[in-house]
């Protein structure tokens, strides 16, 4: 559904977004990850037809967001990091104004505005103005004028950040719902938001694509190392050997890297940079010497590891584009340029 051909925006010798290739299908949810000034929202609003790519293609079902601009640009919802809400309106008069401003025909608005409101969680709150409402209500707001003109794609940049712990539930369980009808590119910088909501990563750093995948598979192919821990019944001088004994044994060595005793159970920690799992072989080798095993875990890398590991550099340092802030655009700047003008 959406195709980014070699996309790229260079603001200068070394920041923006480079070479940026990927698809999504219909009816995905897919989570964008970075470290800040990665360029996940430049990317983002290259996909919402805001800034033009310096080069490369932004493809919607084969139409280019830049070159056949409104007609695509009315099939994408997006709510920017800060929504472009007006403080001094009403939630009503707002959602009017923006199903005015999105084409959304005159006599289809009034029942798309109680929809809104109504999916939204916002009847009855109706003439409230926006600046009197907390952040979460806000963003549901902001969340209503993105999805008001029933885009197929919706593009969420850090959609829940700000929000309390309610208010991100809240927020995580309308994009989940949002995401039957929708597909949504979403970015976050709280990763288990992308492992229960998104089927599918893209993991951006300094301007380029470093990982695509689902979390899962993500993390499969980054455990390349073997890490178990097991606990052992039985006396820590016969299991101790025979696992050292063992592990020595192999081509791809296995090491015991901690153990403790405690009431008659040994707790140890092994680790081999080996793609083999080895757990059946110790199941067999404790098992022979009639030494039960009572625990046996493997120990995968967490999305956490998995993201620092690919965003820092050797030393550890974040490799974080960031040296200048964006400007903030007024409301109605933003919502100009969903509708079809262009920045630089
Ligand atoms: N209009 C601009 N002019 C100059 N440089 C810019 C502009 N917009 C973004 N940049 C630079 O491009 C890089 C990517 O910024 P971007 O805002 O896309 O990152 P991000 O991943 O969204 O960061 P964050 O997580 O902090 O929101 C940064 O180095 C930023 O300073």
């Amino acid at each position: 559904m959406l195709r980014l051909d070699q996309v790229s925006k260079t603001f200068d010798s070394h920041r923006g977004v480079h070479h940026m290739d990927f698809s999504m299908e219909r009816g995905e949810i897919v989570g964008f990850l970075g470290p800040n000034g990665a360029g996940k929202t430049t990317t983002m609003r290259m996909i919402t037809g805001y800034l033009r790519p310096t080069a490369g293609k932004v493809l919607l079902d084969g139409k280019s967001v830049h070159e056949q601009g409104k007609i695509v640009r009315s099939r994408i919802g997006y709510l920017p990091e800060t929504p472009p809400l007006y403080p001094d309106m009403s939630i009503l008069s707002y959602l009017k104004f923006v199903a005015k401003l999105r084409d959304v025909p005159a006599r289809e608005q009034t029942r798309r505005v109680d929809e809104m409101l109504s999916r939204l969680g916002l009847a009855g709150r109706e003439r409230q103005i926006i600046r009197t409402l907390s952040k979460g209500y806000k963003q549901r707001v902001g969340l209503a004028g993105a999805i008001i003109h029933k885009p197929d794609l919706l593009v969420l940049d850090e959609p829940t950040s700000g929000l309390d712990p309610n208010q991100i539930m809240e927020i995580r369980n309308l994009i989940r719902e949002l995401g039957d009808n929708h597909t949504v590119l979403l970015s976050t910088h709280i990763l288990p938001e992308v492992s229960t909501l998104c089927s599918r990563v893209l993991i951006i750093n300094q301007g380029q694509l470093v990982m695509d995948g689902s979390p899962a598979s993500i993390g499969s192919t980054m455990n390349q190392s073997f890490h178990v821990s097991l606990t052992v019944k039985g006396d820590a001088n016969m299991i101790i050997p025979l696992i050292q004994a063992w592990g020595e044994g192999l081509e791809e060595k296995v090491q015991l890297s901690s153990h403790q005793e405690e009431d008659g159970l040994v707790r140890l920690e092994l680790n081999a940079s080996a793609h083999h799992d080895y757990r059946e072989e110790l199941f067999y080798l404790l098992a022979r010497s009639e030494l039960p095993i009572l625990e046996l875990k493997k120990q995968d890398q967490s999305l956490e590891e998995i993201f620092q590991k690919l965003t820092t550099d050797e030393a550890g340092e974040v490799n974080s584009g960031e040296d200048g802030s964006l400007p903030v655009s007024a409301p109605e700047q933003e919502l100009e340029a969903q509708r079809g003008s262009e920045g630089s």
